[in-house]
């Protein structure tokens, strides 16, 4: 936990619980990060390689996730140590939440991060039974399935076109590559291509597809529906190593995978004019201050992806009410709330000569401080 100690600021986190199990080989961590606006939520992710201290960042990512959009919820995530292709998937999950029944969902109320899907979310809410809610169940229990729903990658499209208009290119006709083809890449690709950008590459940890012409995206997502991720071999063609699709010629660069994927390396390589980040944390400070030297436009995570968190917060309010919300308001509330974020923070970064991960960070920074501060949380 030494490496979690050295993550711990005047933020949070506030809360790192850790978990195993035996019988089932589960290991897991929920990080709660800063509650002043709010109980912990965020999405819970099953990876084989996640770390505490992962975790404990993308619980940070949350923090000002809410923070950025203005909705009265905490920064948390949670993490299980596990392949989400092992057969013991739903006894590890199960194995996880009823370890962490003190904090579930008292303090943390779960939802989907990689590795996860509706049907866990139900398995979650099956486990908790009266005790409450997750979100991101399936439409059939009335839940807001925002993955299958491609919300947050919808959201990362519209931060994609708002940006490009900042930047003065028209994303109709731009050249996109999208790393991930999952929950938010396929999304994103589709909603991209929706909007008239020619989709030239996309990715899955089996490899990169390249055609500097367009890929035919309807194709890309009917296979998926066919074959999961496995899509991007059924398609045919040579596929490009890993990571390749970071550097492939292109207008705006949607990284929608793993963290820590553009490094400084990549950063002074990669020929994209726009990065909008569908994934959390896919840049560092360094990256960063690279990427705006080079005149980049980068949308921050917290900003471009929240299309997830919106989609949640309406979950939340649908848990006690009578109605449930139509997914076109849901997708139209997105639209327009991070149309106007990439405005503001690209906005306030140009007038202010910082990243645009500065931009966005002040603003978040500012209103959760002023929680901490009405709830007497700052040092005196
Ligand atoms: N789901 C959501 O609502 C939200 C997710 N996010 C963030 O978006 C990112 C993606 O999440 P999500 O789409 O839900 O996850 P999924 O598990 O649905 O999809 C992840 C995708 O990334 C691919 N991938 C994994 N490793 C690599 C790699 N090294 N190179 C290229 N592709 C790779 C996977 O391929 P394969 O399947 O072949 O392994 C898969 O296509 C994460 O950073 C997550 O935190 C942010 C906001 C909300
Ligand atoms: O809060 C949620 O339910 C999911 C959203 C999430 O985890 C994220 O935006 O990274």
């Amino acid at each position: 936990m030494s490496d979690v100690l050295a993550l711990m600021d005047e933020w949070g986190p506030e809360r790192v619980v850790c978990v195993s199990d035996s019988r089932t080989g589960m290991r897991g961590v929920l990080v709660i990060d800063n509650t002043a606006r709010g109980m912990g939520k965020g999405g819970m992710r099953m990876s084989a390689s996640v770390t505490v201290a992962e975790v404990a960042r993308l619980a940070r990512v949350m923090t000002y996730k809410w923070a950025g959009v203005d909705l009265f919820f905490g920064g948390a995530k949670a993490g299980i140590a596990a392949d989400p292709a092992s057969p013991d998937r739903e006894a590890i999950l199960r194995s996880f939440v009823r370890a962490l029944s003190q904090e579930i969902p008292r303090r943390y109320v779960a939802g989907l991060d990689m590795g996860l899907t509706e049907r866990d979310a139900a398995i979650v809410q099956d486990e908790l039974g009266d005790r409450g809610a997750a979100v991101g169940t399936p439409h059939a229990l009335g839940g807001m399935p925002y993955d299958e729903l491609g919300v947050t990658g919808y959201g990362v499209a519209e931060a994609a076109d708002a940006a490009a208009r900042h930047a003065g290119i028209a994303l109709a006709g731009a050249r996109v590559a999208v790393q991930g083809f999952g929950a938010v890449g396929h999304a994103a690709a589709r909603r991209l291509a929706e909007l008239g950008a020619t989709v030239v590459a996309v990715s899955t940890v089996h490899g990169a597809l390249h055609d500097p012409d367009g890929l035919d995206v309807d194709r890309l997502l009917a296979l998926r529906a066919e074959a999961g991720d496995a899509a991007v071999k059924e398609y045919g063609g040579p596929l490009l190593d890993v990571g390749a699709e970071l550097l492939v010629p292109a207008d705006v660069l949607v990284p929608a995978a793993l963290q820590d994927v553009i490094g400084e390396d990549v950063a002074s390589r990669l020929r994209a004019r726009i990065v909008v980040e569908g994934a959390n944390l896919p840049t560092g400070p360094a990256a960063q201050r690279v990427l705006a030297a080079r005149g980049v436009t980068v949308v921050p995570d917290f900003v471009a992806n929240a299309g997830g968190v919106v989609a949640a917060g309406f979950a939340m309010d649908a848990r006690y009410s009578a109605f449930r919300p139509e997914p076109e308001a849901v997708f139209s509330a997105v639209s327009a709330k991070l149309r106007e974020n990439t405005a503001t923070v690209l906005t306030a970064a140009r007038a202010q000569g910082t990243t645009t991960h500065q931009a966005a960070l002040a603003l978040a920074q500012r209103r959760v401080r002023a929680a901490m501060d009405l709830k007497g949380r700052l040092p005196h």
